[in-house]
């Protein structure tokens, strides 16, 4: 018997963040190895015209959560949805919502976020902090509240190459920072931002970091631990292999990867590819929690959800992997074929964006044009062009993460719970990881079916073809101009043709003496 699914078996779970990639799949796996748990309470926003019921229906409709309605049939009963907006004051919850959480819940996994790069500081403090803030003071008015588990980021720290788990402390003091952003205008807020985050990549990691730190300042009494995940993936194994549902991260890469967008990337080939499969991530939460609260350590244990030092991979073998399945498994429709070149070398860079990347565009809106329709192409790659370089940081850097608390789990679990909540990633083939990453990636979120392979293939096979005719006639026109303008050229250009012209009369002698 799994002591982890038996710790959460009638309890009241409260979940941030349940609409997101991370919480979705925490909340099929708790819902599937704990069917006896009482309540999963979230805290959810309407969204894109749908109402808090459409959005729980449509998550508990969908392929995620197939086996969960074998194990748990009545699991439409077991969620309870309600209002909030974590950006607003007490998180605009009803008085009698707030006052069912705060008798009720017994452990709380904190997933909400803004996970943008580019977003305003107000908004990231107001998300990732001052939310984390408020969140922390209602738990500690839960007098059933077991653990308070904060998700945080492996790159909130990113400013240093070594990472223990331990919190840092931040330059300046979120408090002082939540107080000043009360008074400040937007304007100035933006002009400041910059030298606030100092040596943080972006606006993200920082405010991660500042709710890294409230957690400590906030935690009181509490059982509070923090899960610091490197770069979220698809699922390694369950509930299935490959499920993804966002853009995020490298997702978005695969996609104009594989759809012949991007074809090269600045990225330091043997830098460590720091990714983790989500449903290892979720293992490592749920047996958190359980620790949390049956352990009690003394203080907040920081735990690292990384793959670096246990089963490292760099983006070499990763970016070859990726493209060996686009071989055997091609997108439809591609713009071009999946091509790929690794380079850390700036002005290199700059070259394969001109030729690789604005060239294909411009030529392609050009016929769109000549053909009466609305040129598209150079917008979409500019789009992907700004993405790819607000990731560039995280592919040309590695980093080192300790995971001492995390493998000392790993050692506390029983036998079962080793099993049923695997988050040992020494145990990742890599290479099959990232063939169903990629499979994924053209199921679940390019929605491409499996039947439209062959079509796919001969796609490639024709795109292969206008490649090479495109070079012929390129070649021939600049060759054309050349000879037209310089005596070299000829001199040249007459001098290839008497070669071939001298060969092939030897040639045609030398087989008529044979005869
Ligand atoms: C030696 C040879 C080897 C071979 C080499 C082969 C190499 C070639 C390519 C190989 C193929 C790829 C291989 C894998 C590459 C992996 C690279 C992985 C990099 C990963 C780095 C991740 C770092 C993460 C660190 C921290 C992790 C975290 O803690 S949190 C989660 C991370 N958060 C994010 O990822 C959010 C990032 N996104 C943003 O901040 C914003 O979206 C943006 C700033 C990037 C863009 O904002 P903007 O306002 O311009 O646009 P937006 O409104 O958001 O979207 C507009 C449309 O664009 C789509 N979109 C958004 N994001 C992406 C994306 N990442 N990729 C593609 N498309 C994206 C979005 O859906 C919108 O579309 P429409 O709705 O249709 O308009
Ligand atoms: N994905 C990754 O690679 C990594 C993620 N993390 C961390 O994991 C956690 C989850 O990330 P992930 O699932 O990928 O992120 P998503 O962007 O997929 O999910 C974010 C969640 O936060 C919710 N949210 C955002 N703003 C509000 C708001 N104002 N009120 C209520 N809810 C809100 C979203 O709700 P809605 O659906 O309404 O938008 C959504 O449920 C985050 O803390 C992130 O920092 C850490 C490392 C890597």
């Amino acid at each position: 018997m799994s002591m982890i699914a038996a710790f959460y078996g009638g309890k009241s779970i409260l979940i941030t963040g349940a609409t997101g990639f991370l919480g979705k799949v925490l909340m099929e796996k708790l819902f599937r190895t704990s069917p006896d748990l009482k309540v999963i309470y979230i805290l959810v926003r309407p969204k894109a015209g749908q109402t808090l019921q459409q959005r729980v229906f449509q998550i508990l409709n969908s392929k995620l959560f197939e086996k969960v309605k074998e194990v748990c049939p009545n699991v439409h009963e077991k969620i309870r949805a309600i209002y909030a907006d974590l950006s607003q004051n007490d998180f605009a919850i009803s008085k009698e919502d707030m006052q069912e959480l705060l008798s009720c819940t017994n452990v709380i996994f904190h997933c909400a976020a803004t996970v943008r790069f580019d977003d305003t500081l107000r908004h990231a403090v107001q998300l990732n902090v001052t939310a984390t803030r408020q969140l922390l003071l209602m738990a500690s008015q839960m007098p059933k509240l077991e653990a308070f588990i904060h998700i945080s980021t492996a790159y909130s720290n990113c400013n240093l190459k070594h990472i223990d788990e331990v919190i840092y402390p931040c330059p300046v003091e979120p408090k002082k920072i939540i107080d000043s952003l009360e008074w400040l205008d937007d304007a100035i807020i933006e002009e400041i931002a910059p030298k606030l985050i100092r040596d943080w990549p972006n606006i993200y990691t920082y405010t991660k970091a500042l709710g890294e730190m409230v957690v400590q300042q906030e935690s009181r009494n509490l059982n509070i631990a923090i899960i610091r995940p490197s770069i979220v993936g698809a699922t390694w194994q369950e509930p299935f292999p490959g499920w993804v549902d966002n853009v995020n991260g490298p997702n978005g890469l695969i996609i104009a990867a594989g759809k012949g967008f991007l074809r090269a990337l600045k990225a330091t080939p043997k830098a460590v590819a720091d990714l983790i499969p989500v449903d290892t991530v979720v293992n490592l939460m749920l047996a958190v929690g359980w620790y949390t609260a049956v352990h009690r350590p003394k203080s907040t244990l920081v735990y690292h959800s990384t793959s670096g030092n246990l089963n490292p991979c760099n983006w070499h073998k990763m970016g070859v992997q990726v493209l060996a399945t686009f071989e055997k498994i091609p997108f439809e429709r591609a713009f071009r074929r999946p091509y790929a070149n690794f380079t850390s070398n700036n002005f290199t860079s700059q070259y394969w964006n001109a030729v690789s990347h604005r060239a294909p565009a411009i030529i392609y809106d050009c016929y769109l044009r000549l053909t009466g329709r609305k040129p598209r192409m150079t917008k979409l790659m500019n789009q992907i062009l700004r993405t790819v370089s607000m990731l560039e940081y995280f592919i040309n850097r590695s980093w080192e993460w300790s995971t001492y608390n995390t493998e000392m789990l790993m050692s506390e679990l029983s036998p079962e719970d080793q099993r049923v909540f695997n988050f040992d990633v020494r145990q990742l083939n890599w290479l099959e990881y990232i063939e169903n990453y990629v499979l994924g990636v053209k199921k679940y979120l390019l929605k491409e079916d499996m039947a439209g392979i062959p079509e796919a293939k001969q796609h490639l096979k024709r795109l292969r073809n206008i490649h090479y005719l495109f070079n012929t006639a390129l070649f021939l026109i600049v060759w054309r101009l050349l000879i037209a303008r310089s005596q070299m050229a000829r001199n040249v250009w007459f001098f290839i043709v008497s070669f071939c012209y001298k060969f092939l009369s030897y040639f045609r002698a030398s087989s008529t003496l044979k005869v």
